[in-house]
C-alpha cells in the first residue's frame, strides 16, 4: 500500500553518482549539499536586495505623497491619500512576508507553457520537440530555465521574475508535475530558509530516467524529498502550511475553478483541511475583488479554528477570510456545551425545524399558569380609563412584558374611545391573534397587521361605522379613530405586551417549559425527546446544537425595519496634516475592516471543512450564509459523527440548490503511518462495509501497542500518555469517551502542554505525534454514529498509537480489543 502510494506522489529520491566507499560517499554528498546551498544562498540575496530596493521605493512614495498632500487643493489631496494608502500596503506586504518567502524552485526542459485553463493553470506543458535526446547511454538534455517559487511574487528591475508567486499558473507545474506525469520539470526543489538564510534543500526527480546538465553540470538531487521531510516533522499545537509540498491530486482541488461547487472527499489525513486552507489563499489571489465579499470557512470545533487559523496568514492571507467554529456562526455567540446523543438527535434534525416554527408563534401566547397560581390575565387588566374622557384611553395597569418574556402578555384590552367603553376580552384576543399569526410570514413582521386587526374588533364595537351611511365621511371617522387610538402611549405598551418583538433567545427560554415545548412538538418529538430537550435548555450557555437553532429562529422571527442611525462622523474628515492622518488612517482601515467582517452575514465564498458532520439544521445556517456564493465543500462520509446522513445529504444539497458539484476524491494519507492506518482500516469495514480506506504514503515499522488496565484506567491511561511523550518530540492526544473529558484531563495533570486530553468529538481534525485511545468500546457505544466517531480518534497519530482497553472491551491475551480483532 505505502509503495504504491510513492509512486502516485512523486517521492522519487535519486542522488548524483558517488565513490567507492561509504565514508567518501557521504563526504561527497556533502559538499554537494553545500554547494547547492551556497546556489539558492546567492539567489536568495539577490530576491533580498530588491525587495531592500522596493521598500525604499514604498517609502519614497509615502513622502513623496506627504509633499503632495501640502499643497492642499481637494484633487491632491485625494491623491496623497490614494498614493499614501498603496504605498502603505505595498510597505506592510513586504515586511511581513520578508520571513520564509522563497521556497521553491523547478528546474525545466525546453518548451513553453500552453494556455491557461479553467483552473488557471497552464495546459500543455510538454517538452519542446527535441528537448530531450538520446545516445547510447539513454536519455539526456539541458535545463533551459529555472523558476524560483515563493509566497509572494518579486520582480527585479527588468521586470523579469526573481521569485514567482506560488498561487501564478506558472507556478502550478511545482505542485503538478509528478514522475508519472512529469510536463517540463525535470527537479523540484524545496528550499528551507529563515530570515535571509537558506538552511537547507530537499529535491524530488521528476524524470529520474534522464541525465540532465545545467549550465554544462549534472543536475544534483539532494535530500529524500520535501514531502518526506515534511511527514516526518514533529507535531505541535498548531498546523503548518503546506504550500512547498502540495501534491499533485491536492492541487487540482486548490486551483479548481470557483464557479459552482467544488465538492471533494478523502479519508482521513488526505489533506483536506490543508487543501482547503490553501483553496482559500488561492481564490484571493486569483480574484480579490470577487473575494472582497468574505470568503467564510466553517470548521467543526474551536479546537481544530485554533489549531488551523494560522495557516492563511503564513500563506499571506488574513483580513477577508473568517475562519468560524460551527458553534460561533451567530454573532456574540459562542456555544460551549455538547449535547448528549439523543438530544443533539432531536435538535439537528428537520424534525426541529417544524417545532421550532410553532414555538416561534406559540410564544406569543401566555404561558399555561403554573402550580394553580393564575396566569398573567388578572395582572394586565386592570379598568381605569373610564371617566378620564376624551378619546383612546386605554387602561391596563403594571409594567409590560420584556421582549423576551411573552409569557407576561396581557389578556384583556380596555379603551374608551368616542365616550364608550370598549373591551376586548381573553377569547377575543386570542382570536386576533390566531388570525394574525395565518400564514407563513416571519412573526415580528405581523405586529402592523395584529395591530389592525385589534383596531378593527374596536371599532365594530364602538359602532360608528354603522351610524354613518356616507362612505367617506365612515372612513375619515374610522382614520381619526385609529390615529387616536394609536396616538396613545398606553395603546403602545399593551401592543409591546401583547405582541412583543421577539427574540430567538426568548423563545429558545419558552421551549425550556417543558409543557410549552410538549405542545409545539406534539406528534414530532416523543415524549422523552421533549424533556430531555427541555432540560437541555434550561442549562446555563449553549450547545453547538442551539446555535443553529437561533439562527433558524432568527429566520422565522425576522427582524422589523428599525429607522436608521446617524452616520458617525468620520475621524478622516477632522484632519489636516499627514502625522495625523497616518495613524488614525491605519487605525479606521483596520477597524473598518473589523467591523464589515462582524456585520457580514453573507460571503462571497463559503468552505466547509468537516461537512460530513453538519446536521440538516446547521447546513441550514450555513446555507444562509452562502445564498449567492460559490461553494468548497471537503468530507469524509466515514468519519461522520450524524446519526442520519441521507437527512443530512439532503439539506446539504437543499443549502448548495441547483449549482453544478465539480467532484474530487484525494487518495493519500499524509497523516498516519501505515501500521496505523491498517488498524483503521478494521474499524472503518465495520462503520461503512465496503468503503475504500486511502493509502498511507509511509510506515515508520512501530505497530499500535495495545494496553490492558490492571490497577485503575486512570493510572493505566497517564503511564501510557507518559510514555509516549518519552517516545515522540511533539505532542500526544488522549482519547476519550465525550463523558470522560474531564476526569482524563485530571489524570494527565502535570504531565506538561505537549499532551492534551480530549473528547471523541473533540479530535474532529486534529492530529498529534501520538494518541492513546481510551476504550474503543465506550466510543464506539456512545452514540449511533459511535463506530464513525472511534474511526476518527484512531487516526489522528502521526507516529505512534497506544490502545487502552478496559473490561468493556474484552481484550484478547495481546490485549486488542475485541472491535479490533480480525
Ligand atoms: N502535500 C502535503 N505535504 C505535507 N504535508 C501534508 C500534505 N498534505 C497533507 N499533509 C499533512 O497531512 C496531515 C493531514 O492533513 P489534513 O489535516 O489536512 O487532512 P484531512 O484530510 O483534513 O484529515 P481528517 O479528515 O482526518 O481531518 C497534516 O499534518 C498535513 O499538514
Amino acid at each position: 500500500m505505502a509503495a504504491q502510494a510513492q509512486q502516485e506522489t512523486a517521492l522519487g529520491s535519486v542522488h548524483e553518482p558517488v565513490g567507492d566507499s561509504a565514508q567518501e560517499d557521504s563526504l561527497r554528498d556533502d559538499s554537494v549539499r553545500d554547494r547547492e546551498i551556497s546556489v539558492e544562498q546567492e539567489h536568495l540575496d539577490r530576491v533580498y536586495r530588491r525587495l531592500e530596493e522596493k521598500i525604499d521605493e514604498a517609502e519614497f512614495l509615502m513622502n513623496d505623497a506627504a509633499q503632495r498632500g501640502q499643497v492642499g487643493t481637494p484633487g491632491a489631496l485625494a491623491e496623497r491619500d490614494a498614493q499614501v494608502f498603496r504605498a502603505g500596503v505595498h510597505l506592510n506586504r513586504l515586511n511581513n512576508e520578508f520571513e520564509d518567502f522563497l521556497f521553491g524552485r523547478i528546474d525545466l526542459l525546453l518548451g513553453k507553457d500552453g494556455k491557461k485553463g479553467p483552473d488557471g493553470a497552464y495546459t500543455a506543458v510538454e517538452p519542446a520537440e527535441g528537448a530531450v535526446r538520446e545516445d547510447a547511454t539513454g536519455q539526456y538534455a539541458d535545463i533551459a530555465e529555472t523558476l524560483h517559487i515563493g509566497r509572494i511574487g518579486v520582480l527585479d528591475a527588468e521586470y523579469a521574475p526573481l521569485v514567482i508567486d506560488w498561487r501564478a499558473p506558472a507556478a502550478a507545474p511545482f505542485y503538478r508535475s509528478t514522475p508519472v506525469d512529469p510536463g517540463r520539470v525535470v527537479r523540484r526543489r524545496v528550499i528551507r530558509s529563515k530570515g535571509r538564510k537558506v538552511l537547507g534543500v530537499e529535491d524530488d526527480l521528476m524524470r529520474p530516467e534522464l541525465k540532465a546538465s545545467l549550465d554544462g553540470r549534472e543536475l544534483p538531487v539532494i535530500g529524500d524529498g520535501a514531502l518526506m521531510a515534511a511527514l516526518g516533522q514533529a507535531r505541535s499545537h498548531t498546523m503548518r502550511d503546506i504550500v512547498a509540498s502540495i501534491q499533485a491530486e491536492q492541487d487540482l482541488v486548490i486551483r479548481a475553478p470557483a464557479a459552482s461547487v467544488t465538492y471533494v472527499e478523502g479519508g482521513p489525513g488526505t489533506g483536506k483541511t490543508a487543501v482547503a486552507l490553501h483553496r482559500a489563499a488561492y481564490l484571493l489571489y486569483q480574484d480579490r475583488r470577487r473575494y472582497a465579499g468574505g470568503i467564510l470557512i466553517v470548521s467543526p470545533t474551536p479546537l481544530l479554528v485554533a489549531y488551523t487559523e494560522g495557516v492563511l496568514p503564513s500563506l499571506g492571507e488574513e483580513g477577508q477570510v473568517a475562519i468560524r467554529a460551527i458553534g460561533s456562526l451567530v454573532d456574540g455567540v459562542e456555544a460551549t456545551l455538547y449535547d448528549s446523543p439523543a438530544v443533539a438527535r432531536a435538535k439537528g434534525s428537520y424534525r426541529m425545524l417544524k417545532v421550532l416554527r410553532k414555538a416561534a408563534r406559540g410564544a406569543l401566547e401566555p404561558a399555561p399558569a403554573q402550580g394553580g397560581r393564575s396566569g398573567p390575565a388578572g395582572r394586565f387588566a386592570r379598568g381605569g380609563a373610564e371617566g378620564a374622557g376624551g378619546t383612546g384611553q386605554l387602561a391596563f395597569g403594571e409594567e409590560p412584558g420584556t421582549r423576551d418574556d411573552a409569557a407576561t402578555a396581557p389578556t384583556r384590552l380596555r379603551v374608551v374611545a368616542f365616550g364608550r367603553r370598549l373591551e376586548l376580552e381573553t377569547a377575543e384576543l386570542d382570536r386576533i391573534r390566531r388570525n394574525a399569526l395565518g400564514g407563513t410570514a416571519p412573526v415580528n413582521l405581523l405586529r402592523p397587521r395584529a395591530r389592525k386587526l385589534l383596531l378593527d374588533a374596536l371599532w365594530a364595537q364602538s359602532g360608528a361605522g354603522a351610524r354613518h351611511t356616507d362612505p367617506e365621511l365612515a372612513a375619515e371617522l374610522r382614520s381619526s379613530f385609529d390615529e387616536d387610538i394609536m396616538s396613545e402611549d398606553s395603546f403602545v405598551s399593551f401592543l409591546d405586551a401583547w405582541w412583543p418583538e421577539l427574540t430567538p433567545r426568548g423563545v429558545l427560554a419558552a421551549m425550556a417549559d417543558e409543557r410549552r415545548l410538549g405542545r409545539w412538538a406534539r406528534r414530532i418529538l416523543n415524549p422523552g425527546e421533549v424533556r430531555r430537550v427541555a432540560r437541555s435548555l434550561k442549562r446555563d450557555g449553549l450547545s453547538v446544537h442551539d446555535v443553529a437553532m437561533l439562527d433558524e429562529l432568527n429566520a422565522i422571527l425576522g427582524t422589523p425595519a428599525r429607522p436608521r442611525k446617524r452616520r458617525e462622523l468620520d475621524p478622516l474628515d477632522q484632519l489636516t496634516g499627514l502625522e495625523e492622518l497616518m495613524p488614525v488612517r491605519e487605525e479606521s482601515q483596520r477597524e473598518r475592516a473589523e467591523r464589515l467582517a462582524q456585520e457580514r452575514t453573507e460571503y462571497a465564498h463559503v468552505i466547509v471543512d468537516e461537512a460530513q458532520d453538519l446536521t440538516p439544521m446547521q447546513w441550514r445556517m450555513v446555507g444562509r450564509r452562502g445564498r449567492h456564493a460559490t461553494w468548497t465543500v471537503v468530507g469524509d462520509p466515514a468519519q461522520s459523527s450524524w446519526s442520519d446522513p441521507d437527512e443530512a445529504a439532503e439539506a446539504r444539497d437543499e443549502a448548495l440548490g441547483t449549482r453544478p458539484r465539480r467532484r474530487f476524491t484525494l487518495t493519500v494519507n499524509y497523516r498516519n503511518p501505515a501500521e496505523i492506518a491498517e488498524l483503521a482500516a478494521k474499524v472503518l469495514a465495520l462503520a461503512m462495509p465496503g468503503s475504500q480506506s486511502p493509502s498511507a504514503v509511509r510506515s515508520t515499522g512501530v505497530e499500535p501497542r495495545f494496553a490492558v488496565v490492571e490497577e485503575s484506567l486512570a493510572r493505566t491511561v497517564r503511564a501510557e500518555a507518559a510514555r509516549l511523550l518519552d517516545r515522540v518530540d511533539g505532542t500526544v492526544g488522549v482519547v476519550v469517551a465525550m463523558n470522560r473529558r474531564e476526569e482524563a484531563a485530571r489524570w494527565l495533570a502535570g504531565l506538561g502542554d505537549r499532551v492534551v486530553a480530549l473528547g471523541s468529538l473533540e479530535a474532529k481534525g486534529l492530529e498529534y505525534d501520538a494518541t492513546v485511545v481510551v476504550s474503543p468500546a465506550e466510543i464506539a457505544d456512545e452514540s449511533p454514529a459511535g463506530l464513525r466517531v472511534l474511526y476518527v480518534a484512531l487516526t489522528r497519530a502521526t507516529q505512534q498509537l497506544t490502545l487502552v482497553s478496559g473490561e468493556r472491551d474484552e481484550p484478547d491475551a495481546d490485549g486488542v480489543p475485541d472491535l479490533l480483532r480480525d
